[in-house]
């Protein structure tokens, strides 16, 4: 894992918890694993200290005392929404899972968690850039006049055929499937669907299906009454209920286990559920928008995902072309990060054309998401006015086309061989495993350690595969 921060010292970990064993020992074993970490012992005293230092990550349980509960989730997310939060409870509440996934927590998971699965969700949690809340807006932004949409930035015949897509999809209200690599903007298709359409003064609920744990999917989607289990101790309304006449964006629905899925064919085939321990069912008019990185048809084949519940949701099924398809969009968008990212006392103002090229040429395994790390972490190394070559990540700077092409072996060395069906491998590797270095080292056979020195050394970033 890289355990430096953007400004090059270990990532700091708020860990909030009142039971003091929980606290040392997980303290303990991630500072182990190179974290800093800052513990306290109630959310009133997280709250203060998150005001007096940054953190990259704030680990909480929500059943502390202190009366603030969800407070510190509440104001963890509106002031110091930049910093990702885990929330890891021995009392799996239903309010609080809700709250969490209306907040838009990084994860919610269930004590005891094994140490493994901590440490895949934090580092899933920091590697994943948040957007940035102060953005320098100084220079100005490409010309996106023929763009209907101006969040989507793009021009490549794709993208056009896809902007015609949306345009009409939106107007409709019918449920959308939205398939690509990871980083390729499924989550900003989504919205933007949802913002041009009918339901746009209504909610648009995103709801990640790998951030609810199975066994509380029914609850938080669709609530209970009081009494229905123990620990109800009043009516909870459910997720769905937040989106109704708004639209439901289910995220890495690819992920949703069996059991989730019969629960939730009837929610949407019926646009009826009915809360646990209750015996009315409640309407709903909603619209779901769902996004996979999986061939979600290839899951219905291999009897991993219901058929029934794949035909509802994918009524339309918009497939998003990876960045190496769209031409020059890469130039437009790595433009419109670097006016959105340039600290305000930034010298650069442009890329060297060799690095436009360089751009051109590079196939983006992590899309437009590592287009944008690229670019972010670049502006804090660059000195001059333009961005050249040498700024950029070696991934890029050495990358050259055939070795992901016709690479003829017979030319080079057989270390350069080696190396280059490495890299190939290692690429594919997080790749499949979304960036999270614990699940790639376990298939890979080898240490996490021993895993990252090898990422090191090619000088690839797992984050860009998040
Ligand atoms: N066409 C676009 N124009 C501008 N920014 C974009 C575009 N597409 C994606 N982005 C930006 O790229 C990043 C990744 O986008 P997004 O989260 O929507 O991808 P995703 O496909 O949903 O990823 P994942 O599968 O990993 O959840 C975000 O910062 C988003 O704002």
């Amino acid at each position: 894992m890289n355990k430096l921060s953007d400004n090059a010292r270990p990532h700091r970990i708020l860990i909030a918890d009142d039971e003091p064993l929980y606290r040392n020992t997980t303290a303990e074993l991630l500072r182990d694993e190179g974290f800093d970490c800052v513990c306290v012992e109630d959310a009133s005293d997280a709250v203060e200290v998150l005001r007096g230092h940054s953190f990259d990550l704030i680990l909480t349980d929500l059943n502390m005392p202190g009366n603030l509960k969800l407070e510190l989730l509440k104001e963890g997310r509106t002031k110091y929404s930049h910093i990702p939060m885990i929330v890891v409870t021995g009392v799996p509440s239903i309010p609080s899972a809700i709250e969490s996934v209306r907040l838009g927590i990084a994860d919610y998971l269930l004590k005891p968690v094994k140490f493994d699965e901590l440490l895949t969700a934090i580092e899933r949690a920091i590697e994943r850039p948040v957007a940035a809340s102060t953005e320098a807006t100084t220079a100005a932004k490409p010309s996106q006049s023929q763009n209907r949409f101006p969040e989507i930035i793009g021009q490549s015949d794709p993208m056009l055929r896809l902007m015609d897509i949306v345009d009409r999809v939106a107007a409709s209200n019918t449920n959308v499937l939205l398939t690509g690599e990871s980083g390729t903007g499924k989550e900003v298709i989504a919205k933007v669907i949802h913002d041009n359409g009918p339901r746009s003064n209504n909610a648009f609920q995103v709801i990640d299906c790998t951030a609810i744990p199975e066994s509380l999917f029914e609850s938080v989607l669709f609530g209970h009454v009081k009494g229905s289990f123990t620990g109800a101790a009043s009516d909870q309304q459910g997720l769905l209920r937040y989106c109704d006449h708004g639209t439901a964006f289910l995220d890495e629905l690819g992920e949703l286990p069996a059991t989730s899925q019969a629960k939730l064919l009837r929610a949407v085939q019926e646009q009826t559920f009915t809360p646990l321990g209750d015996s009315k069912a409640v309407k709903v008019d909603t619209r779901f928008i769902c996004a996979t990185n999986r061939d979600l048809q290839a899951e219905v084949d291999a009897g991993r995902f219901r058929q029934d519940l794949f035909y509802r949701l994918a009524v339309i099924h918009i497939e998003l072309a990876p960045l190496r398809e769209r031409g020059d969009d890469v130039l437009l968008l790595a433009n419109h990060f670097l006016q959105r990212l340039r600290p305000k006392d930034s010298p650069v103002i442009g890329f060297s054309e060799e690095t436009l090229d360089c751009f051109r040429r590079y196939h983006w395994p992590g899309n437009i998401r590592e287009l944008r790390n690229v670019i972010e972490r670049t502006l804090t190394l660059a000195r001059g006015a333009e961005i050249e070559v040498g700024d950029l990540p070696s991934q890029l700077r050495n990358y050259d086309r055939r070795s992901h092409a016709e690479l003829d072996i017979s030319e080079i060395s057989r270390d350069e061989a080696l190396d280059s069906a490495d890299r190939t491998y290692l690429t594919a590797l997080l790749k499949k495993h979304g960036g999270v270095i614990a699940s790639a080292a376990r298939q890979a056979g080898l240490s996490r350690q021993g895993l990252n020195k090898l990422l090191k050394r090619h000088d690839i970033n797992a984050s860009d595969f998040r």
